[in-house]
């Protein structure tokens, strides 16, 4: 029998969209939502489970599923002895503590003594133990930020992005102890078939995501300026340079990194580039 990857993904939360988004970017077509639990993919050697996020380490230890999305949070909270495939850039956030608005707060060994809420026992209790302080972990599964307005704890630990529902909860973040993003997470053991259709669909993910951080950009050169712009935009090997109909000045075609954008795209303007025209790439292969 051909082999089949199963592939855990969040059923519903903060992963989902984005996982579901992700293998759609990568020509993998499955359907999703409704209730559905379970679901084969039309045009890859896929079947993909919606679960838990938190049982998703689980599931891959145990080798239900062979591949699977979780916050790194999540993974190394978990513990389980899974192999990091690939970072995948979406559900950024940190871990952090936080105490009520009014309280004072001169560092971490304000702690000591104190009780913290938190769905991450271990992570909270590895940092807290590697900085020397002794506080009680209380241990909840949800609606952490509740915790100090309740009496049941002094401070929080818990997912932090915007802050708002820190905000909303008269909360202040007093210390970030973990930094997550989603990550593709597999089984150890993995048999040669199907480590062929992970590093296919690698293959693919890696695209999707070079043409994220790249843009297109096509541009009108004056010729004694060639040099320095094309010094500029290195592209994938080379620039493509070719004359225009107007004598003295040239097009040139080439690929720009996201993170250079800004600053390569005005020294460009400055040696003479004129209508710069910048364009998303749907796929880009090395
Ligand atoms: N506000 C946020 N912004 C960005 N990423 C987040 C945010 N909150 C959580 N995450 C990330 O997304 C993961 C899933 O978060 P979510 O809140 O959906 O989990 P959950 O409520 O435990 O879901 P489930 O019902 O599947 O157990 C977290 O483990 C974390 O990595
Ligand atoms: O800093 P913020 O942008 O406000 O995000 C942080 C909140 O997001 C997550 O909860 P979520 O909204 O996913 O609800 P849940 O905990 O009930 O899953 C997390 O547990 C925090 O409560
Ligand atoms: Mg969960």
């Amino acid at each position: 029998m051909s082999s089949v990857l199963r592939i855990a993904l969040q059923k519903s939360g903060r992963l989902s969209e984005d996982s579901y988004q992700l293998f759609k970017e990568c020509g993998i077509r499955f359907d999703y939502g409704t209730g559905k639990l379970k679901s084969v993919s039309s045009n890859f050697p896929a079947e993909f489970l919606f679960l838990r996020d938190d049982d998703i380490p689980g599931y891959v230890e145990d080798g239900v599923a062979d591949l699977g999305i979780v916050g790194e949070n999540v993974a190394v909270e978990t513990g389980r002895p899974v192999k990091t495939v690939h970072k995948l850039g979406f559900s950024k956030c940190r871990l952090s503590i936080a105490i009520p608005r009014g309280t004072d707060w001169t560092g971490i060994h304000n702690l000591d003594g104190k009780n913290i809420a938190t769905s991450y026992p271990n992570l909270l209790g590895r940092y807290l133990a590697g900085q020397g302080v002794r506080a009680e972990i209380h241990e909840i599964s949800g609606s952490v930020e509740i915790a100090p307005s309740i009496g049941l704890a002094e401070a929080v630990c818990d997912i932090v992005s915007s802050g708002s529902t820190l905000m909303s909860n008269g909360l202040k973040e007093v210390e970030t102890i973990f930094r997550s993003e989603a990550i593709l997470i597999s089984r150890p053991d993995l048999d040669a078939d199907k480590q062929v259709l992970v590093d296919k669909l690698l293959f693919r993910i890696k695209s999707v995501q070079a043409a994220k951080n790249n843009k297109y950009i096509v541009l009108n050169a004056p010729n004694h300026a060639l040099g320095q712009i094309t010094a500029l935009l290195p592209g994938m090997k080379s620039p493509t340079v070719t004359p225009l109909a107007t004598e003295g000045w040239s097009s040139v075609h080439s690929v720009l990194n996201e993170n250079e954008f800004w600053e390569n795209i005005e020294a460009i303007r400055a040696a003479g580039a004129e209508g710069i025209l910048v364009i998303p790439i749907e796929k880009m292969i090395y």
